[in-house]
Order: C-alpha cells, then structure tokens, then sequence
C-alpha cells in the first residue's frame, strides 16, 4: 500500500471517529461512568471504614458523608458480574466500531490488577474482554496478515495471496513478531486450565472480517515503554535496557506510541500469552504497603480491525478506506497513596512522586474538563503535563466511553487515602464526554447477508458435486492394436476376420466416443446455458449496482463540494469571529485607556477647581481686608473731613447766633452743641454706600450707574453729630432699620429744620401710598429666604433675579435684594431701594435713594461688635423718650415755636 492509501485511510478513519469536531451535526454528551468496587478484608474481622447503603452508594465510616457511584460492588461480587456491568458494553462497542477506555483506579492494595487480570479459575476483565471479543468474532476472523499496521496508528489491506506470502516468509523468520506458544513462558497462575467466559455479542457484522491486533505499554516515571518489544540479548551483558517510545499524534489528531509492537491474535489464548509476555516486564517494586506493588500504570490495548467483504462475500474489498479500527484500551493505573505514607526513599519515592504526579494531572484535567463544561469556557485541558493524560487525550476529548472502576479497600486504616478516592471519583463523574456516533461506514450498498450467501452456494456446489452421477471413464484409445497384415497364405481367412474384428471393434469405440462427446457438449451447453443465464442476472445487478455507485458517487460529490463549500464558509465566519475579537479586545483595551484617560483628566480638573476655589477664596479674603482696610482709611479721613466742617458749621452758625436775637432758652437749647468725640464709625448709611456700591457691581454697569447719580445723597447720610439723629436707628423688634437718604441740611436751617427720623416720603405704609407705583424687585438667585414677618409693601411688583433692560421700562420703582454676612457672621439683608428714571437715550437709570437693612440675630448669642460698627454711646443715641421727643419737635417748625 502506497503513501496515498495510507492517507485516505487515516481521511476516513477520521470520519468515522468524529474527531474534528465541526463536521458534527449535533453532540450528544455522556458522563464518565464510575463503578466503586470493594474488596474483601484480609481478615473479616477487621473494621471496616466504608459500609454499602445501596446500590450505588457507599457511606464512609465515621461520617455520615455518602458517595454515589453508577454501581457498587460489594466485597462479595464475582469477578463476572463486575466484567458484565462494567466492561462487557465496551466489547459491544468495540466490535461496532467505537472506542473505549476503561482504568481502575485506587490506592496501592485496593485490588485493580485483580480487577483487570483477576486469576486463572477467575478471570478478570481483561481476559474476559479477550474471551467475549473472539467468541464473538471467531469464524469471521481473516487470514494472518490481510491487515497489516502501518506504523503510524494505522493498517493496511492485502489480498489473501499476499497475506499467505507474508506468513510463509514470517514463519520462517526466527525473530518472529507474534509470540510462539512455546516462546511464551507462562505465568505460574497456569493459564491453560483457565475459565473462559462464554458470552458472545450479537452486535457483530456478519458481512465483515475482523483481525485483533493487541499492544501493551507501561508508563513508568513518566516514561513509555513498549513491553511487547524484542529486547537484544547479549551473552555478557543480558539484555539491553528497553528504550522509552514517544508520543505521537496521526493525521487525525489521535493520540498513539510511536513504534509500538502490535501483535496480531487470532485466538484469547494468544492475546494473554502476549499479555502476560509485557506483564513480566513490568517494573514490579517492594513498597511498604506491599510487596508486589506495581508502580507504573499499564495500558493493554486491544485494536479490533474490520473491513466489508466483497459483493460476493469471499474476500474483504481492497481498499484501505473501508477499513474501520476501534480500540480498547485497558489500564491499570498505579497506587493512588501519597508520598508521605508509603515511607518510600530514593528511587521508590521518585516511582511515588512521578505516580502521583501523573494523576494529579489527571485530576487536574478532569477538574478543567468539568469546569469548561459547566462554565462554557474553553480553558487549557493540561493533557500534556503527563504521558498518561496525553496519550488518553482523544478519549476525553469525545472519542468514546470512558469507564473507570474505583477499587476500595475497606480497612480503617485506609479511611484518609480512601476519602481522596472518593472525592477522585465523585469528580471524574461529573465529567462529561462527547458521545462517539454510530460508525455508517459499511453501509455501501451491497448485499446484507453476502457471506452467508457465499457459503449456502459453496455448500450447494459442494452437494451437486456429490449427486452427479459418475460418467465412466472415457478411454481415447479407437481400439486395440491392429493385427498383423501380412497375408502368407491367399486361403488365410483367419488373418482377414482378425482385421474385419478388429475394424468392427474400433467402429463400435468410434461411436461410444461420438456418443460421449455429444453427451459432454451437451452437458456442457447445460452448463453453458446456466453459466449465461447467472451471468446476465450478475451482469444486470452490476449494472443496477454500478447505476447505484454512479449515482452515489455523484451525490456524494455534491455533497462533499457543498460540504467544502461550508467549510470554506465557516472558516471565513470563523476569522470574522476571530477579527471581530480581536477588534473587540482593541476597542475594549481603548475604552480602558480612554476611561483612565478621563478619570486621570477629571482628577486633574477636580485638583485644579480645588486649587482655584482656593486661591479665589484667599484673593476674596485678601481683597475682603484690602477693602476694609481702604474703607477705615476713608472713613477716617471723611471723619476728620466731617469734623472740621462740623466744627466749622458751628463757628458758622455762632457768628449767625449772634446776630440774630434769641431768648435764652432758645439759645440755650441750641447753644453749644457737644463736640463730637472723636471716634470714627460706620453709619448704616455709609454701610449702605459701600453696599450699594457692591450691589451696583452685582447688578452689572447699568446699577452702577444708577449708584452714581447719587453721590451726594449718600455722602449726605454722612452727616454725624446731630444729625445722627435723622439716621433712625429703629432697632425695633424686627430688627429692621430704616435709613433714609435724606436731603443735606442747609446751616441756616440746622437748628430748626432736623428732619424725623422716618422721612415720610419713603416709609409711608399707608396702604394706599405705593399703589400706583410698580416694583421691579430684583433679587439674585442665590439670595436666601429670611422669612421674616415683616415685609416690604410692593403691591404691583414684578420679581427677577437677572436684569433685563425691558424690565425696568414697566418699572417706576426699583428694590435690590444684597444678602451678606456681618462680622458675628448673622445674615444681612438689605433691600436697596430707588426710582427708576427713563433716560433720554431710550434707557433707564436708577436713582437709589433707599436702604432697609434686615439683621438676623440669633437667640442668645452674645454678638461680638465689630470693630467698624458704632460703639453704643449715649451721646449719639436717644436713649430717652425725652431725647426722642424733644428731636421729634425740633423737626417741626411750629410745634418748636410753640413750644418755645
Ligand atoms: N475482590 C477481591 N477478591 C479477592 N481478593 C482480592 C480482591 N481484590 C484484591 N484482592 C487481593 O488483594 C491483593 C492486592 O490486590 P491487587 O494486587 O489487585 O492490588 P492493587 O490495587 O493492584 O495494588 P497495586 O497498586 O500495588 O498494584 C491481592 O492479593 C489480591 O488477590
């Protein structure tokens, strides 16, 4: 078979095994099976740590945690019903064409070898598989060698002729591949008397041949070896270490030992020869825990291969694809215990270590598999991390059955190791497996029952042979010699009757022979005639079958351009998917970027608002007392000012004193007035200057304007001394004062003409004053409600808290809300009032002539007086209803005449 064969094999077997996932139509999905077998104790009187509760779960002792298995065997369980439940529907499968792994588990003494081997009166489930798998198989085996592996996890298809070759020139060979029964030594168990199993499977394909091809290897410290190889002897130096084999995958992703001898048995007797040939070989160690502790993991493979047999059931047809390999893989994995308790050192700890190892990755992977399938990841399976999850790889991928006997030993001392088996168990369970599909590689149309054809008309021919009647047997020779001819005597008769004698008896023989030919054309025109008549049935069924295998062909043609067609799409959907995520993960690694970015800026921005809030609030408090600082400086000055022209006024109005004449009294009323003390304070007036001055700055160049028609108004509340008393300080118990700006007494009229404390042409609250005036109040947004009782009257009012020029055309009077906090830090509100004047220029401006000033106190707080405000001073308060009352006079003319 050439390269193109071998590949075309492999194309198909691949087919068959499902291995590439995306030719699937559907999964279908299996747990791994998980069988819990308990052996007996070694003395029945022994405690026990684990208890059957029922068929499938085992309870451990102390404890009331259970465990539930597909099946428990009990200490009583023959080796028989262990192998039918567990092991026997893997031979099903094996002859349908589908694979199976099979291992027994456990710690070190818990019976997995005689699980598996079992002894020669009970057979484990290793012989037994050998058992069931040639009673069912046994006449419909090939000749030796019509199947031939090809080295690279696959097999080859000869003819019998050159099978038959193959095995006269192999037998010749003295170093022969198949084990010779006499090269075999047996093992003592004596395995010639053994019990075989008589079950058969009915699954087998009657119009198939099968050939059984078994390896065995061992995984010893992570290492593989072949134990069925021909080790090289030599005289001094024994026989030479055997050599470690790698791993390989084939063309189809299957996993399998490079160079493994693969021994091809044609009956159970010469797979276990073969077995037991490896199972010598096999590192056997003395650990602590027992003394023929095997500390490598076995694998016995049994690879059934089957290919149809022709349309006319003789021979298997030639074609390598239609060959079909299933596989059967046995395994004896070492003891389970850890490290710690075997006591081991050296070379036994290292055996422990690697043993360990290697099921700790098998753990690992089945926690991976499990996970992967509950979560819907697609994790890393760590397969390669150990030779024995490696090689098992397709297995749990989804290439078959995956069984696994859990063996226990029941004795107390065993409780910790047991309970780590348990929990192995109990995970490995959890584990699903992609169920392998239905092999429908045999399904080529032929004939269903071709052999059994092919041997009913060998029998038929067989018997028709026996009923011919047996045709005598023709003698050729015309007759016997002619006698001599020569005549002596012309009277010799006797010589001329021997000649007619003799012609007469060759005529006759003439004849017979005629006679026999004719029969024999006759009969072979029968046979001729018959021969026609199957010919042109065979030739109309090959017509039919070649109209069939045309249509076929072409139908699987289309389907597999339709199928390329597919694949060709999917692996376009499939890099889409793949760019798609790529970009994904771009833009998400963007988005990342550019959200720190952001926050990185947002952070900056926060830092830098905070920075400048304050720096704002230090250049506030700074030009706060810059402010103050101007605003002392002028009081002062305009203080000094003030006084001089107080005193000034006074020496004006003395000269005028004494021109004109006055009773005493009346000069004694306004004589001399007490000169003011020289202290400096800041009228609520003055206050309201600069207040004005601020809100006119709030209010925008418009109130500043406004503010600036009224100079003189607002130096006038200026005016100290006596004029104080024109500055009502009201302090009422709404703690509203009331300051008017009022005109600027002349010194003619000063003594006479002090105005009331409440001008009356602003604090009119008769109710009917104001109603033909509208307000325009305005009050910032920011302005906080006082709620305070007493309210300004504004019947027609019009409230914003933004100026707009089309407000003030409506408007006749104009009142700004200015809220701030005094130095014992009360709220101040101060509603700034004036009049609004239309402008020649179409505008408006603001005359402010008013100020009402609300102070919030609160209750029983003790308020520091400000260093601006006016210290109290009898002097310039009225104190007295007197006070009061006399200033009240003097502000009216007559009433003062009167008086006087
Ligand atoms: N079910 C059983 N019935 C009777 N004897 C058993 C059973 N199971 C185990 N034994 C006996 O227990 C002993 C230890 O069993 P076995 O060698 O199979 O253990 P193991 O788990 O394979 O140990 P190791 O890990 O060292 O290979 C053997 O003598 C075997 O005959």
């Amino acid at each position: 078979m050439g390269k193109d064969s071998n590949n075309n094999f492999m194309r198909l077997t691949d087919n068959r095994r499902g291995r590439t996932p995306r030719k699937r139509n559907s999964y279908q999905f299996e747990p791994v099976e998980v069988y819990c077998r308990l052996r007996p104790l070694d003395d029945p009187n022994e405690p026990t740590c684990v208890k059957v509760v029922g068929d499938s779960i085992v309870q451990l002792l102390p404890g009331e945690y259970q465990y539930t298995f597909q099946h428990v065997f009990d200490e009583t369980s023959s080796q028989k019903a262990v192998f039918d439940k567990t092991a026997l529907p893997l031979v099903e499968d094996l002859v349908t064409g589908k694979n199976g792994l099979l291992f027994t588990y456990g710690i070190t003494g818990s019976g997995k070898t005689y699980t598996m081997t079992g002894s020669a009166q009970d057979q484990g489930i290793l012989p037994r598989c050998l058992d069931v798998l040639f009673n069912s198989i046994g006449p419909l085996q090939t000749k030796k060698y019509v199947f031939k592996p090809d080295k690279m996890n696959g097999f080859e298809v000869q003819t019998e002729a050159d099978a038959m070759m193959d095995r006269q020139r192999k037998e010749i060979m003295p170093n022969l591949t198949t084990p010779s029964k006499t090269s075999l030594q047996r093992p003592e168990s004596g395995d010639v008397d053994r019990v075989v199993d008589p079950t058969v499977v009915d699954t087998v394909e009657d119009d198939n041949n099968y050939a059984v091809f078994v390896s065995y290897i061992e995984i010893y410290n992570n290492y593989v070896y072949d134990l069925l190889e021909e080790l090289p002897y030599n005289a001094i130096t024994g026989y030479k270490p055997p050599q470690t084999k790698i791993l390989r995958t084939d063309s189809g992703d299957n996993m399998y030992v490079h160079n493994c001898t693969e021994v091809e048995v044609k009956q159970p007797q010469d797979a276990i020869d073969v077995f037991y040939k490896g199972q010598r070989r096999r590192k056997v160690a003395h650990t602590t825990l027992n003394a023929e502790s095997s500390r490598s993991h076995s694998v016995f493979n049994i690879r059934l291969v089957q290919a149809p047999l022709d349309d006319r059931g003789e021979e298997v047809i030639q074609d390598s694809n239609r060959l079909c390999v299933s596989q059967l893989s046995l395994v004896d994995l070492a003891g389970s215990e850890r490290t710690n308790r075997t006591k081991n050192s050296g070379d036994r700890l290292k055996e422990a270590g690697n043993i360990n190892q290697s099921l700790m990755v098998l753990r690992n992977c089945l926690e991976i598999l499990r996970e992967n399938q509950k979560s819907g990841v697609a994790k890393l399976v760590p397969y390669r991390d150990s030779r024995l999850t490696h090689l098992f790889k397709t297995f749990f991928d989804g290439d078959g059955k995956v069984r696994m006997i859990v063996c226990v030993n029941p004795k107390s001392t065993e409780y910790e190791e047991t309970i780590h088996v348990m929990k192995f168990a109990e995970l490995t369970q959890e584990v699903l497996i992609t169920k392998s599909e239905q092999s429908n590689k045999f399904d080529l149309g032929l004939t269903p029952g071709r052999r059994r054809m092919h041997q009913e008309q060998l029998e038929q021919q067989q018997q028709e042979a026996l009923l011919r009647p047996a045709l005598p047997p023709v003698d050729f020779l015309v007759g016997p010699p002619f006698p001599i001819l020569e005549l002596i005597n012309p009277t010799d008769d006797t010589t001329i009757r021997n000649i007619i004698q003799c012609l007469n008896e060759r005529m006759r023989r003439k004849q017979e022979m005629v006679l026999d030919y004719e029969r024999s054309c006759a009969s072979f025109r029968d046979q001729l005639v018959e021969f026609e008549r199957n010919y042109g049935s065979v030739k109309g069924r090959l017509l039919d079958l070649e109209e069939k295998t045309t249509r076929q062909e072409k139908e699987s043609a289309r389907l597999e351009a339709k199928n390329k067609g597919l694949e060709r799409k999917l692996n376009e959907l499939t890099r889409q998917l793949k760019d798609a995520e790529k970009e994904n993960q771009l833009l998400s690694l963007q988005i990342q970027d550019k959200t720190w970015k952001i926050q990185v800026e947002k952070n900056s921005k926060d830092k830098l608002r905070m920075d400048f809030r304050n720096r704002l609030q230090l250049n506030n408090e700074a030009w706060e007392k810059n402010l103050e600082k101007a605003k002392r400086q002028f009081e002062l000055e305009a203080g000094t000012q003030l006084e001089e022209r107080d005193r000034k006024l006074e020496l004006l109005r003395d000269l005028v004193n004494d021109e004109v004449v006055t009773t005493p009294r009346t000069r004694s009323r306004v004589a001399p007035l007490p000169t003011p003390k020289p202290r400096t304070y800041t009228t609520p007036s003055a206050r309201s200057e600069t207040d004005m001055t601020s809100i006119a700055s709030s209010a925008g160049g418009w109130s500043a304007r406004s503010a600036a028609v009224t100079p003189g108004r607002a130096g006038n509340t200026r005016v100290q001394s006596r004029a104080i008393s024109r500055i009502a300080p009201a302090k009422s118990v709404t703690n509203m004062n009331q300051v008017g700006t009022m005109p600027t007494p002349t010194p003619s009229t000063s003594s006479r003409a002090r105005q009331p404390v409440v001008n009356p042409r602003y604090h009119r609250r008769s109710k009917s004053s104001g109603s033909a005036e509208t307000w325009l109040e305005h009050k910032p947004a920011d302005s906080i409600s006082t709620n305070t009782l007493f309210q300004p009257r504004m019947s027609k009012k019009k409230s914003v808290s933004k100026l707009d020029m089309k407000d003030t055309k409506s408007a006749s009077k104009y009142v700004l809300t200015h809220q701030e906090q005094d130095s014992s830090d009360e709220l101040v509100t101060k509603l700034i009032k004036g009049d609004v004047i239309p402008t020649s220029s179409g505008g408006a401006s603001v005359v402010f002539n008013d100020v009402e000033k609300l102070n919030h106190d609160s209750p029983g707080s003790r308020k520091r007086r400000s260093p601006t405000q006016p210290m109290y001073d009898p002097d310039l308060q009225w104190t007295d209803t007197e006070d009061r009352c006399s200033v009240a006079l003097e502000g009216h003319k007559r009433s003062r005449t009167t008086k006087l």
